[in-house]
């Protein structure tokens, strides 16, 4: 039914469950000797959070943190807002991001800024997708799963108008669902 929407299949769902494999794997080796506060970002986050932890073999705390720019659009609005805050105090707390993708950066550098702010330890951002060519502000992950290309990309947490995020693939939606 949803595939009707779907110009192209950019990643499968074999080859995000192998990827996610390997970021666990690398992670595990990263923070064996850490208790990090793994962050997921709301909402597309929840898929990738919900595989990549299970692949962590390390002591590790989660929390959750709901901020939204992008409404109903396809572009940011710049504006970042915090729907719903941690439950958790970040000082001196190594923390591990996750996110599903980074496009105009503005989301995470946005939290950077703030977890830094309030004194954490250590910061580092493990993103399922990145977009370099949408990049406005300068900010890079630590670990990404794949580079996607100047398009908006639907499925596994990402959601156009909040649709499309139970798709288990990420793929291009037509052009004609959002241009109107
Ligand atoms: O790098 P940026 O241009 O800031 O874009 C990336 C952010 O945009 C999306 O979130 P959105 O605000 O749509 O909220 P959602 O996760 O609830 O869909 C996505 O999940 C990232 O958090
Ligand atoms: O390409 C995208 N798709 C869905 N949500 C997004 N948020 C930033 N970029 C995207
Ligand atoms: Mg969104």
């Amino acid at each position: 039914m949803l595939e009707k929407d779907i110009q192209e299949v950019l990643i499968t769902e074999e080859e995000i469950r192998a990827k996610v494999k390997e970021l666990g794997a690398t992670l595990t080796e990263d923070y064996k000797d850490k208790y990090p506060l793994a962050i997921g970002i709301l909402k597309g986050a929840i898929p990738f959070m919900g595989d990549l932890m299970k692949e962590i073999d390390a002591y590790l705390e989660i929390d959750f943190m709901d901020v939204s720019s992008y409404g109903n659009a396809t572009v940011s609005s710049g504006e970042v807002k915090i729907v719903k805050d941690l439950n958790t105090n970040v000082e001196g707390r190594d923390i591990l991001i996750i996110e599903d993708i980074i496009d105009s950066g503005k989301t995470l550098k946005y939290l950077v800024d703030l977890f830094k702010y309030r004194q954490a330890n250590s910061i580092q951002i493990v993103t399922l997708l990145d977009k370099p060519t949408g990049r406005k502000v300068d900010l890079k992950a630590d670990y990404v799963g794949f580079d996607v290309p100047d398009a908006f990309v639907v499925g596994y947490g990402l959601d156009y108008a909040e649709k499309y995020r139970n798709l288990p693939y990420i793929g291009v939606l037509k052009k004609e669902i959002y241009s109107f």
